[in-house]
């Protein structure tokens, strides 16, 4: 695609704002920077993802495309203000949830022509221009919901900002991504920070014994409350649904229990029976670049709490060929150790471990 995209200001220099904002750069687009936080702006700069919007000293209409990338409530408000003034051809938002940031730019007035509403469905559990990375949204799912109302040049700015981020576009109904993004992303959060919660009277012996299968489940649970609860706010019916679902079958899976430890071995049929489907649901994830998932192996390596540990364990890695899909860090508390996961394609792994021994590596 011929790049239509030259100036692009991104609004809300946060977390994704800064990530997108990064990602553009590296592709060479000028990248203007705007927040209400005077500070976040100047840590955005500082981090290279652009310059500050200075209105004053820019024609109105030179920005390509603008970015809105504040929380969901406040979308509207800010494209309304952004359009007044004729600050950009075309805008598009970030925000979890789609049809309310629509609804409310319908009643404000907005015009949807320019309007492309979008979410890119990568993040993490930190906030700020601090937590920005440029390959964020390398290979994951990047909704885009125009209206009908929308302009066919306006949806081509979008693709071609998803594209430049490197992100794969998927075209969805506003209510329709709400629904799905409910079942993937909303309720799967809330049911982290109910795990999580556990967490917050656990005892130090409980907390010591923390690990990798604890960390995995709760790491969204980190997330801003704030943010969130904006987000859940905004998607609240169809979260309630699957919120519904899952306290049902955990309710199950506590009867089963109690069923169990009272000598009634009849129950365990329920419990088998919901940890099948969740095999069989965690199985329908699609894996990296949204291909089928595949069966990585992990493989773990014990590594000393020292400089250049993992530079040197990727050069193992590059002298056997192995390509390392995805790497993880787990450290011991209060030990001078860690393990480092490597996620490697089946075949590698025996290969990885082999040579990792034969240099006298300790893999559990
Ligand atoms: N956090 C995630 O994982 C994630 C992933 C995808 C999409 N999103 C969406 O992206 C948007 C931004 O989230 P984030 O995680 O980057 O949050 P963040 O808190 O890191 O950044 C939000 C930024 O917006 C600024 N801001 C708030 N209201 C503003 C306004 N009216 N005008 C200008 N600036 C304003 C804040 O000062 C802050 O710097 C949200 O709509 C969120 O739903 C978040
Ligand atoms: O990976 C994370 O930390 C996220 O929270 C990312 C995540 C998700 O649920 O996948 C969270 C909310 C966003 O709207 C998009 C992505």
């Amino acid at each position: 695609m011929a790049s239509e995209l030259r100036t692009v200001l991104v609004v809300g220099t946060g977390l994704i704002g800064t990530s997108a904002a990064l990602a553009l750069r590296k592709r060479g687009v000028r990248v203007l920077l705007a927040d209400r936080e005077a500070a976040a702006v100047r840590l955005a700069r500082e981090l290279g993802a652009g310059e500050e919007w200075q209105p004053e000293l820019l024609p109105a209409g030179d920005v390509d495309l603008a970015v809105i990338a504040v929380p969901p409530a406040h979308v509207a408000e800010e494209l309304l203000e952004l359009q007044k003034r004729g600050v950009a051809r075309f805008y598009t938002d970030v925000a979890s949830v789609k049809a309310e940031p629509i609804r409310q730019a319908e009643r404000l007035g907005c015009d949807l022509t320019t309007y492309v509403a979008s979410h890119p469905l990568a993040g993490r559990e930190k906030s700020g221009p601090g937590a920005a990375r440029a390959d964020l949204f390398l290979g994951r799912p990047w909704a885009l919901c125009p209206t009908g109302e929308a302009l066919s040049e306006a949806r081509a700015a979008v693709l071609e900002l998803i594209e430049l981020c490197g992100a794969n576009p998927v075209e969805v109904g506003a209510e329709e991504h709400d629904r799905a993004v409910a079942v993937v992303s909303h309720a799967p959060h809330v049911a982290a920070s109910a795990v999580a919660a556990r967490l917050a009277d656990a005892t130090d012996v409980a907390l010591g014994l923390a690990g990798q299968g604890v960390r995995d489940v709760t790491r969204i649970a980190g997330g801003d409350p704030g943010l969130w609860l904006g987000i859940l706010e905004g998607n609240a019916d169809p979260v309630a649904e699957v919120l519904e679902a899952v306290s049902r079958d955990l309710a199950e899976a506590a009867t089963a229990l109690r069923s169990l430890a009272g000598g009634d071995g009849t129950a365990s049929g329920d419990l088998t029976q919901l940890l099948k489907r969740g095999v069989a649901g965690h199985g329908r994830i699609p894996g990296k670049h949204g291909g089928p998932a595949p069966a990585y192996v992990v493989v773990q390596v014990v590594i000393g709490d020292r400089p250049g540990q993992l530079a040197r364990l990727f050069q193992v890695c590059d002298e056997v060929g192995v390509n390392v899909e995805d790497v993880r860090l787990e450290h011991a508390p209060g030990l001078p150790l860690g393990i480092a996961e490597l996620w490697v394609q089946p075949d590698a792994a025996s290969p990885l471990a082999d040579a990792l021994l034969e240099r006298g590596w300790q893999v559990p």
